[in-house]
């Protein structure tokens, strides 16, 4: 299925929530698997939620520095993506997806204009890239703190290379954020929750239908 803009809604954890997704038109869903997350979903819940999405929408593992044990876990289940947030080098990224056989996103923190120069390295071993505002210096995660960054810095990406934005996208900021930034896709977590691991399916709907109308 070819879409003008990608939508994807992460930090699912119920299959309510995963189906009222589905139902607002969402293109793919996001799964956290790592402990330190307020989204963190388990093994067997999340070879549920795989099930049961398969076919109907693209599912996606979000990973963080993944040993090759839970690499195979997951690929054992059968997303479409696995999603890499961690401090992963181009030749780890590599290596993860080949050890899946399973698409791979890259993400990587923006904050300076250095860091939009790492972008490069990950074009040939990622089969997509994802742009996020770079953590807290204190936090314990990589990412899911719904905070944006400086969306000038990626003037200086080459205009015809693809991309996934993120970073505390909400429903008020997603039409802003497309028109300015142009990117391929957008990839949202707290801006459609109530609280930390909490998600709004009336945010959802919001997030999706203001994505939409934006193009
Ligand atoms: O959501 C998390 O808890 C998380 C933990 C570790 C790595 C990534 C995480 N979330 C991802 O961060 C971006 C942006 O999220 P937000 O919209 O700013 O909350 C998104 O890809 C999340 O999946």
């Amino acid at each position: 299925m070819t879409t003008p803009l990608e939508i994807k809604i992460c930090g699912i954890k119920t299959p309510e929530i995963l189906n009222a997704t589905i139902d607002a038109g969402a293109d793919m869903v996001g799964f956290m698997h790592f402990v330190r997350s307020p989204r963190h979903v388990g093994l067997e819940p999340l070879a549920q939620l795989i099930s049961e999405a398969r076919g109907r929408v693209q599912t996606c593992v979000v990973l963080v520095n993944p040993d090759n044990s839970c690499v195979a876990e997951i690929a054992a289940l059968g997303p479409d993506w696995i999603q890499l947030h961690g401090p992963e080098t181009p030749h780890r990224v590599e290596a993860i997806r080949a050890e899946a056989g399973v698409e791979i996103i890259k993400a990587l923190p923006i904050g300076t204009a250095a860091d939009v120069g790492n972008v490069q390295a990950f074009l040939d071993v990622a089969d997509r890239i994802l742009l996020d505002a770079k953590a807290p210096k204190s936090a314990e995660r990589p990412g899911g703190h719904g905070v944006a960054f400086d969306w000038s810095l990626l003037k200086a990406l080459d205009p015809d290379q693809p991309f996934m934005l993120s970073g505390g996208l909400t429903p008020d900021s997603v039409a802003e954020a497309i028109k300015t930034v142009r990117p391929f896709g957008v990839d949202v977590s707290s801006g459609v929750e109530t609280a930390p691991g909490v998600k709004d399916i009336k945010l959802i709907k919001a997030f999706i239908d203001n994505a939409r109308a934006a193009l």
